[in-house]
């Protein structure tokens, strides 16, 4: 139980204190008034035995005089509950939710390598949902079951201690029964909360790849996947019903049993004179009323369970270890890579022994075949990983050392996929720096060859951009994501060049942002085409996670490498033309 409030409450469990408080205080507000209706049967029965007496009518007076004020105190007591309980559930959830968000942001990507994007939305969405509705529903009636049942049971211990022990005596059979079925409860909520994360991932994919879907008609197949994950969670939630439903029925009929224990006790001590009809009628009245609360806790008992499985995948992710480091970072330092091993897979390095110095304020062009690590590498430097062996230094400070935010504050990323997010234009470009001034934006949209296009839209900087920047070209979102480098000015620029799918007009544009950008920076440039890094200070050539070979163009080409190679075909590339002729034949020449 302590365990279950600590991981609902998502590590503090005091939070939950004023609704338990709340949820104690409307059981005795509940429970109470059934001393008066002891005395109202006392009355009545006094009547019917002396009739000679009459019915003491301004006792009843009285006693439902009590009863009518008692009602307000019983409407006072449920709404500081509801009060309570609402409360504490939305704030606890939402709270809960910003923090699970701030934290997953500072772990290592290789965290995501290992969910699915469906599991972390319904981590975040679905499984604080559970918590909410537990902790706004099924604790103050699991509260009221336990407080309910013990204050009657003390209390009737005191009328009639027989009576009292049959009418309880199968409540622990119950209880036992119910945590036989806790280890097939785990397995069957596992099994459900896996099969909605799978059809919440395979309905993400397919909404988003809704474009390739429909270019390459393979909408049959991606369906198939869709309709299959949506099978198996209706199988799961099937049998999750199916298998708990009748087990928890039968621990609330072994609870409920007790009253026809106590009934048949009842008689028998009637029979005996050991006890009186009115106190056998409170029984049977405060019976059927301690069960209530038992039954509804009952069948909501699957759902505690699964909410309780709920709290653990979220503590589970809240355990991950964050990124360490603390130190700070000094802007316009060497870049250093010591025997740097590195694998996605522990088994599996895809760069090894890698060394290499970048000095301050040059240009470092990567080149490579495809997979050769390019990307990798420049991951690493902004410690979207963390290496398994080797160090890279920024000065003489490892980045496994250093704070990963100020690290990120020393790095613009370009990379060749631009991610917008769904906001104006100028929100945008802000990302780069919180607090910049219009001005300043549109100072760095300028410098990025963006301002023109942006300011001739109807709403300017003020247009909203679709979900990920649909609504733009590649070539414009690359320009406002080069603007946003530009106003965030870090020391460091990464940049994944991606002016080969563009036209000529959006790569000369593109091509002068990034000469603004890269401008009195450290930058480190994945090169597709080798033209443009003919002036780099180092070309470093990856093969397969290896440095194949390093140098400038000049004393690459001369050693007549790999990189030679590359540059040979990549001329003979340019030389072809595309000539179209009128039939319509595509010819290279
Ligand atoms: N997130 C990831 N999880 C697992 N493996 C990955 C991941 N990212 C890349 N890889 C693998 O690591 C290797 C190096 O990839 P990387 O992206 O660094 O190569 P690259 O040289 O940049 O390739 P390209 O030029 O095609 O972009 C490849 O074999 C790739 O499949």
């Amino acid at each position: 139980m302590k365990k279950y409030l600590f991981n609902i409450s998502g590590g503090h469990p005091r939070s939950l204190l004023p609704s338990i408080i709340a949820a104690i205080l409307e059981g005795i507000v509940k429970i109470a008034p059934a001393a008066l209706l002891v005395d109202i049967f006392n009355t009545i029965y006094r009547a019917f035995a002396h009739p000679e007496q009459g019915l003491d009518i301004n006792r009843m007076w009285l006693v439902s005089g009590i009863l009518c004020v008692w009602l307000v105190v019983e409407y006072a007591a449920y709404a500081s509950l509801y009060d309570k309980t609402y409360r504490v559930a939305y704030s606890l959830a939402a709270s809960g939710r910003l923090k699970l968000a701030e934290h997953i942001r500072h772990l290592s990507l290789g965290f995501f390598g290992k969910r699915d994007p469906g599991d972390l939305t319904n981590l975040i969405l679905s499984d604080y949902g559970q918590i909410e509705h537990t902790i706004s529903h099924n604790l103050s009636q699991l509260i009221s079951a336990i407080v309910l049942p013990t204050l009657a049971f003390a209390g009737l211990m005191l009328v009639n201690w027989k009576m009292a022990l049959a009418m309880f005596i199968a409540v622990p059979l119950g209880a036992v029964l119910l945590r036989l079925t806790d280890s097939i409860q785990s397995r069957l909520s596992e099994g459900h909360i896996r099969a909605k994360n799978e059809a919440a991932s395979r309905l993400q994919e397919y909404l988003s790849g809704i474009r390739e879907i429909k270019a390459h008609n393979i909408g049959g197949k991606r369906f198939e996947r869709l309709r299959q994950a949506f099978d198996d969670l209706k199988i799961t939630s099937i049998r999750l019903e199916a298998i708990m439903g009748p087990m928890i029925m039968g621990a609330m009929l072994l609870a409920r049993s007790g009253l026809t224990c106590m009934i048949l006790v009842g008689g028998y001590l009637l029979a005996d004179g050991e006890l009186t009809l009115p106190v056998f009628l409170l029984f049977l009245l405060i019976g059927t009323k301690v069960f209530e609360p038992l039954t509804v806790v009952l069948m909501s008992y699957g759902e505690m369970r699964y909410s309780a499985y709920s709290a653990k995948r979220i503590m589970d992710v809240q355990q991950e270890a964050p990124l360490a480091g603390t130190a700070g970072v000094q802007a316009h330092q060497r870049i250093t890579f010591d025997q740097v091993t590195f694998g996605y897979e522990d088994q599996h390095p895809v760069l090894k022994e890698l060394s290499f110095t970048i000095e301050p304020r040059t240009i470092t062009a990567l080149v490579g075949p495809s997979g050769s690590g390019k990307s990798t590498v420049t991951r690493l430097i902004a410690r979207f990983w963390d290496v398994q062996q080797g160090v890279i230094r920024i000065g003489n400070t490892p980045v496994t050392a250093m704070n990963p935010e100020k690290l990120l504050q020393n790095i613009s990323v370009v990379f060749q996929d631009v991610y917008l997010f769904q906001d104006t234009i100028g929100n945008n470009i802000r990302v780069g720096k919180k607090d910049a001034t219009q001005a300043e934006i549109e100072q760095a949209a300028r410098k990025a060859c963006c301002h023109e296009f942006i300011s001739s839209l109807p709403q300017g900087y003020d247009t909203l951009v679709g979900e990920g920047g649909s609504r733009l070209s590649g070539g414009e979102k690359q320009r406002i994501s080069i603007a946003r480098a530009l106003l965030k000015n870090a020391s460091i620029v990464l940049l994944d060049e991606a002016t080969a799918s563009l036209d000529p007009e959006n790569e000369a544009a593109v091509q002068q942002a990034i000469n603004e950008l890269v401008a009195d920076k450290t930058v480190i440039l994945i090169a597709h085409r080798l033209k443009t890094i003919q002036n780099a200070d180092q070309i470093l050539v990856l093969d397969q996670g290896h440095l194949v070979e390093q140098g400038t163009h000049v004393q690459l080409l001369n050693r007549s490498g790999i990189y030679a190679r590359l540059w040979q075909l990549q001329q003979e590339a340019e030389g072809w033309q595309v000539n179209a002729g009128m039939n319509g034949n595509v010819k290279l020449t």
